[in-house]
């Protein structure tokens, strides 16, 4: 059954329209704009996409910390979706609107004390969050903003280029182990193509949080800029790449990512079993109660 439907986008210009159809499960983008800048907001997200130059930059804002949530993750999966499709759109800015934070990672509570069903639709919500980024032929550039720990950092290290307020109150890392937790083969991965493997080794075993100075040293973020220099360095930067022949860009980043990509394509199912196995074992939900206590003791 062909499933259509129209999604209309507030844009700046009271003349502008973009319908989004759906159809056989591909997203299509016509425009009628006569503005040079779109502006589309769903509930957590804002995006700013500039037509003449090709760039849009997603503000992350879902309070208080901008935790991946299934419906979050699902927004951002749309979004990621749309832009991808749209011929205009080759560049793209991850930011945080909220402030200190860039990501906090995959939210907890869609971990604790859920039915197997809800914690496999949820992890299929992570991965194609990944597949997404990680496959994306847009440059990606994370203007990382805040802190960014977990999820947060796999989201970040998902694109093609890290830039980071300079701001030792911040942290960046896989720190999946102090939770008692494990990340699985592609976070792993996506690391490892980063930073290497020694240096994956340690900071996954370790569950490692890094200050900018030192995340920088180990190759995990590319620049360090003050804190209102994040999204007009990324914004330069962003200029470099979309200068390089577009299509040898992209068939590189294919060539370098493709068999990590493939390696989760084609385990799918395998590997959202294995988390709903893991996370709902007794001993798991046992550690992620103990963190989440951990997090309010520290407010308190
Ligand atoms: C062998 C096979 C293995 C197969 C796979 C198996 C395993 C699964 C792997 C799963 C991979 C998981 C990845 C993750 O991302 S797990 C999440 C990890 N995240 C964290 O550890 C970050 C925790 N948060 C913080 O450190 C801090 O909140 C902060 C981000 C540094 C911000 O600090 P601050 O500004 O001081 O804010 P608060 O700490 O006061 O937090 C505000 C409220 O937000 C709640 N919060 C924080 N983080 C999360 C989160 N990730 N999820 C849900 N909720 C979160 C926090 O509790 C506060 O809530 P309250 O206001 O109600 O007290």
């Amino acid at each position: 059954q062909k499933l259509t439907f129209s999604l209309k986008i507030a844009i700046s210009s009271s003349l502008s329209k973009i319908h989004l159809n759906v159809s056989h499960g591909r997203l299509c983008a016509s425009s009628t704009s006569f503005s040079q800048r779109n502006n589309s907001s769903s509930a957590n997200l804002k995006v700013d996409h500039d037509q003449t130059t090709g760039v849009a930059v997603m503000h992350m804002q879902s309070p208080p910390v901008n935790s991946l949530s299934l419906d979050f993750l699902t927004e951002i999966c749309i979004t990621l979706e749309k832009l991808e499709m749209d011929k205009g759109c080759r560049g793209l800015i991850i930011t945080s609107s909220q402030p200190k934070v860039f990501s906090a990672g995959l939210d907890i509570l869609e971990m604790y004390g859920k039915s197997p069903e809800r914690c496999g639709e949820f992890w299929k919500a992570v991965q194609e969050m990944w597949l997404k980024l990680y496959g994306s032929n847009m440059v990606t550039i994370a203007a990382i903003n805040g802190s960014s720990p977990a999820g947060g950092c796999l989201m970040s290290i998902t694109c093609d280029y890290r830039i980071m307020a300079d701001n030792p109150r911040y942290s960046i890392g896989l720190n999946e182990t102090m939770l008692g937790i494990v990340a699985p083969f592609w976070f792993k991965e996506t690391m490892v193509n980063t930073v290497g493997h020694r240096n994956t080794e340690i900071s996954l075993e370790l569950g490692l949080l890094y200050k900018p100075a030192e995340a920088l040293n180990i190759g995990l973020v590319d620049q360090l800029v003050p804190e209102d220099q994040v999204l007009s360095a990324a914004t330069q930067t962003m200029t470099k790449w979309l200068a390089i022949p577009e299509h040898a860009r992209q068939i590189t980043k294919s060539m370098m990512r493709k068999s990590t990509i493939e390696k989760l394509r084609s385990n799918r199912e395998a590997d959202i079993q294995n988390f709903v196995n893991f996370i709902t074992k007794e001993s798991i939900q046992k550690s992620l109660r103990m963190y989440m206590e951990m997090l309010k003791q520290k407010k308190a």
